[in-house]
């Protein structure tokens, strides 16, 4: 594997140790190796509008990994997952459980695959497809969105990829009320958790909704 900057992985370490959460060592390298390879593609692939390795390191992984306690089952779907957000620092944290990470943009998907290859994620699959037009593994065990789409729409467009034992997990900013609202009636919110991220200064929760 690539050389992993020891700056970072003291950052992430400090994180980690704030979160409460144990992880091995090779799990922790492999978390700031991606984010090196986000630093490293950024410019070429325009994959996220942070540019500080160090703020990518809370605003990306330590906001996915929060959510590693919620994921109970054996196959998730990560829907608009643009460079790998939520799925790629889940992959790293859950290596038994699959990963479908989800784009419509090609060059998104290469970059992710360009990931899987250089980390060793065999638990990703990487696909290029608007979410409305892909039917395959149906269904799944859930479906994670981040900044992905308002709950409404993400409902309307992934409601195929799961049955009523599936949950859709979307992590949002502020208490989502306007977007709750919005919710069809075939659908109920089972779970609102408030997160709780060092370092970041900004609300952040996760929605768990499943079919009535
Ligand atoms: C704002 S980015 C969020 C990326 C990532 N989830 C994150 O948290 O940083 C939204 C992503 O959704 C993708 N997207 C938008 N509509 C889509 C659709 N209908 N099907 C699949 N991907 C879609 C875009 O290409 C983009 O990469």
């Amino acid at each position: 594997m690539m050389q992993i900057d020891s700056e970072l992985l003291t950052c992430l370490q400090a994180y980690l140790v704030k979160m409460g959460l144990s992880v091995e060592q090779a799990k922790v390298e492999k978390l700031v190796a991606f984010v090196q390879l986000m630093d490293k593609w950024n410019k070429a692939y325009n994959l996220t509008s942070v540019r500080d390795p160090k703020e990518m390191l809370i605003k990306h992984i330590v906001d996915s990994i929060v959510i590693t306690p919620h994921l109970t089952g054996r196959h998730y779907i990560d829907v608009g997952t643009g460079p790998g957000l939520p799925g790629i620092p889940l992959a790293i944290m859950l290596p038994d459980t699959q990963f479908v990470l989800l784009d419509s943009l090609g060059k998104r998907i290469r970059f992710i695959k360009q990931v899987t290859h250089e980390l060793g994620l065999p638990n990703v699959q990487a696909v290029q497809s608007r979410v409305e037009e892909f039917h395959q593994h149906v269904p799944y065990d859930g479906v994670l969105s981040r900044a992905f789409a308002s709950i409404k729409d993400m409902l309307h467009w992934c409601q195929h990829l799961v049955d009523s034992q599936g949950t859709f997990l979307a992590l949002k900013g502020q208490f989502p009320a306007e977007e709750m609202d919005e919710i069809p009636a075939n659908f109920k919110v089972c779970e609102v958790v408030k997160l709780d991220v060092p370092g970041l200064d900004a609300q952040r929760h996760l929605v768990k909704i499943q079919k009535i």
